[in-house]
């Protein structure tokens, strides 16, 4: 797992670190690695670094510290470097290391001649202390930049906390983080670019957020022993799709074939069809009649009438692990008293689209949305795996996860039955539910990159990636 922690806790750390470090060293380490870092992206733009054009945007904090100080550093490689200073002051200690290294510092309203011949531009504006977006006289300067920006500790007029972006903000190449990741940098990924980690030396336990590694899905995958069979790896009931809309089925049962070798039992009225597409899917007309199962996936296509309702009901009152997605989720917003049917301590993941959890909640999720996602979760007492280009997982004992994704091909219809089938198969392999629905979120978007690669693509390809996913994610144990 890597951790992720909010400026609140980076700040406390911060001030732990300090107490035990000597005047400036923090900052030394800061600036050091993020050199490294632009010359990187320098010679990575270029194919060199010496005699290249480095501008520095320095806000007035220590964030512009860190540019400064890392211009220094950059001097010392041959790099021509200018700051521009932006805002009332600039960092003094930095301000005098880069002009004691032979760096050229200009004001904000002879930037853009400067900038106009950069090969890269460091933002520098604002770190962890941000708040909103960018003000004017640095959006305009940043409007301007066409080199690559490497972002310090976090994109410019990004929310740290949040990731949202509601006004002109930096969109970075690279963004150079110390200490530890910060929510910004798995919230907001097409805004932080590539995001390289500095160890400046933080101690930090108990992280805020949490994104899976590849390591850790790979570990956790359901895997057959030699002592098991069809049953015993657990049994997926898929109560999806209709007569009228047949897709919905084919690719929820079809996702779960996919995602376990295990049986998986279909009930609903596009069995024929189900059947037709995956021989081996047992499918049935109802749910009463579909037979043992050790978790339900419900709801893609079921329709939001009474039928869909008395579906949704039974499955929650059989005592099993249920992930409720699509019309499930807005019968339950809907009718919430079909939750009655519900044994408390029986799992329940809810998959909601921004639409379906203002349904859920009576609100959007707004720009929190890890915050979103965990209050949704303690007022249904059930996992909640919040969709949007990034998902967040939150679990009602305030767990939360996030799945940063890989391109946005995934955006397709269909999409989100095939996560409910592969979630659906996770729970009936008996895994703990936030940690089902967190994997489920990894390999979906891992199959949608592997089925998309680079070009559109469709549910159904998303369904037959699902076991390359599984084996590129596998490989890494042998
Ligand atoms: N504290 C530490 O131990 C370390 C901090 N480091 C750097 O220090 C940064 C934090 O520095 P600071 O706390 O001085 O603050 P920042 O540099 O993040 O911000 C400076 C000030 O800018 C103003 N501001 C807020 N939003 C703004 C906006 N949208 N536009 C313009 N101005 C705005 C605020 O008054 C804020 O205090 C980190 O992000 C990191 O880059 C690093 O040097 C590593 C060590
Ligand atoms: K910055």
């Amino acid at each position: 797992m890597q951790g992720i922690w909010t400026t609140e806790r980076i700040r406390e750390a911060e001030g732990r670190a300090f107490a035990v470090t000597p005047d400036g060293e923090l900052m030394r380490r800061a600036s050091f690695g993020l050199s490294v870092q632009i010359a990187d992206v320098l010679a990575e733009h270029t194919g060199t670094v010496s005699g290249r054009r480095v501008v520095l945007l320095a806000g007035s904090g220590d964030n512009g510290g860190d540019a400064l100080w890392a211009g220094a550093f950059l001097r010392r490689r041959g790099v021509a470097v200018t700051a521009v200073l932006l805002g009332s002051r600039a960092h003094e200690a930095g301000l005098a290391a880069l002009k004691r290294a032979g760096g050229r510092v200009v004001s904000a309203e002879d930037g853009p001649q400067w900038i106009a011949r950069a090969d890269v531009v460091v933002d520098g504006i604002v770190g962890i202390s941000a708040s909103g977006s960018l003000r004017p006289e640095a959006a305009r300067l940043v409007s301007l930049v066409e080199a690559p920006i490497v972002a310090v500790d976090l994109p410019s007029g990004v929310d740290p906390d949040t990731g949202a972006v509601d006004g002109p903000a930096v969109r970075a190449t690279r963004t150079v983080t110390f200490g530890a990741l910060k929510p910004v940098h798995a919230l907001a990924p097409s805004w932080c670019g590539e995001v390289v980690l500095v160890d400046i030396g933080l101690e930090l336990t108990d992280p805020d957020l949490q994104r899976l590694d590849v390591a850790d899905v790979a570990a956790a995958w359901p895997v057959p022993g030699p002592e098991d069979d069809k049953y015993s790896q657990g049994v997926v009931g898929v109560a999806a799709g209709s007569a009228t809309y047949p897709g919905a089925a084919v690719l929820t049962a079809g996702a779960a074939v996919r995602a376990t070798a295990g049986m998986v039992r279909y009930a609903g009225h596009a069995a024929d069809v189900v059947r037709a597409q995956w021989p081996e899917v047992i499918a049935t007309g109802t749910v009463a009649d579909a037979g043992r199962v050790q978790a339900w996936a419900v709801g893609p296509g079921i329709g939001i009438g009474s039928e869909g309702r008395d579906v949704v009901r039974y499955v929650l009152g059989q005592g099993l692990p249920v992930c409720a997605d699509a019309d499930a989720t807005t019968i339950i917003a809907k009718s919430p008293e079909v939750l009655d049917a519900r044994d408390p301590d029986t799992p329940l993941v809810l998959t909601p689209h921004a639409g379906e959890y203002e349904r859920l909640m009576g609100r959007k999720p707004g720009p929190d949305r890890v915050t979103a996602a965990r209050e949704a979760a303690k007022k249904y007492n059930a996992v909640v795996l919040l969709k949007g280009h990034v998902t967040v997982v939150a679990a009602p004992d305030g767990r939360a996860a996030v799945n940063t994704p890989r391109g946005a091909w995934l955006a397709t219809p269909g999409s989100g039955d095939v996560l409910s089938g592969l979630l659906g198969s996770l729970l009936a392999a008996g895994l703990d539910p936030w940690l089902a629905a967190a994997m489920a979120a990894h390999v979906h978007s891992l199959a949608g990159a592997i089925a998309a690669q680079n070009a559109p693509t469709s549910s159904s390809a998303l369904v037959h990636a699902i076991p390359e996913a599984i084996r590129s994610i596998r490989s890494l144990l042998s």
